[in-house]
């Protein structure tokens, strides 16, 4: 499995006590797999995001990232496996402004510690693969809203991370460009292997996803299975 995360519970502060957001989840995605999350405001996708993507810790319960265990490692050590194993894609492409679309990926290859140079070719391959090619010269003040969302899942993939973790990719688009976000995202998840987990409000594009999870009140339970997507 790519992401296995077992009996999950995670608490925050609230004022004396503590408030529960996930309460004994449990859920696994292996490679190629989209999984989608289901539920109302309040009821926990965002904190189960975090916690798949290693960006926070839960009170108890199993992290399994690319068959490596996360509860033991360093806040380094695990800011080394999200770097190099995880992909993770907001809501709102929080791109840079004065970049390019290629510098997008680049920049990340470079914090990487990835020598640019070599993988200007990549970036180029990436773009193209979401449906991007030809535009990689343009900064995300020339690119429109569905288009500045595939760049920010292109720098999502490059370095091959094995977990894609997507909040409400569709939040900001109309119907057309939020269907064609949701499609490549199924596309993406089987051409480059990743376990994908995507929170979405939009119950319309489920089809695409291969499991479809409902969160309520920080419980986490399978929904029917959804059909494959059409083609
Ligand atoms: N940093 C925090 N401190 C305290 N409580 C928090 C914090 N973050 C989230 N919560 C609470 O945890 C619960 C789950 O929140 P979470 O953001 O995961 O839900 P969500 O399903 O993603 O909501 P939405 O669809 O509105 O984004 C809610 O009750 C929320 O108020």
């Amino acid at each position: 499995m790519s992401i296995e995360l077992t009996d999950i519970t995670l608490t925050y502060p609230d004022g004396d006590s503590r408030v529960t957001a996930l309460d004994r989840v449990s859920l696994a995605a292996g490679p190629g797999e989209l999984h989608a999350v289901v539920g109302p405001s309040g009821s926990g996708k965002s904190s189960l995001l975090a916690v798949a993507a290693a960006l926070i810790r839960p009170d108890s319960g199993g992290v399994r990232i690319d068959g490596q265990e996360a509860s033991g490692l360093s806040a380094a050590e695990l800011s080394r496996l999200r770097m190099h194993r995880v992909g993770i894609v907001f809501q709102q492409p929080n791109l840079v402004s004065s970049l390019t679309a290629v510098e997008q990926l680049l920049a990340v290859e470079h914090m990487r510690g990835r020598p640019v140079r070599s993988h200007r070719a990549a970036a180029e391959r990436m773009l193209a693969a979401v449906g991007l090619a030809g535009r990689g010269h343009r900064r995300p003040a020339q690119l429109s809203g569905g288009e500045r969302q595939r760049v920010n899942i292109a720098r999502a993939l490059t370095g091959s991370p094995r977990v894609l973790v997507v909040d409400e990719p569709t939040a900001a688009l109309d119907h057309e460009r939020g269907a064609g976000i949701m499609d490549l995202l199924a596309e993406v998840t089987a051409e480059f292997g990743t376990a994908t987990l995507v929170v979405t409000h939009d119950t319309e594009y489920l089809d695409r996803a291969g499991a479809v999870w409902e969160m309520r009140d920080g419980r986490l339970s399978a929904r029917a299975a959804a059909a494959a997507a059409p083609g």
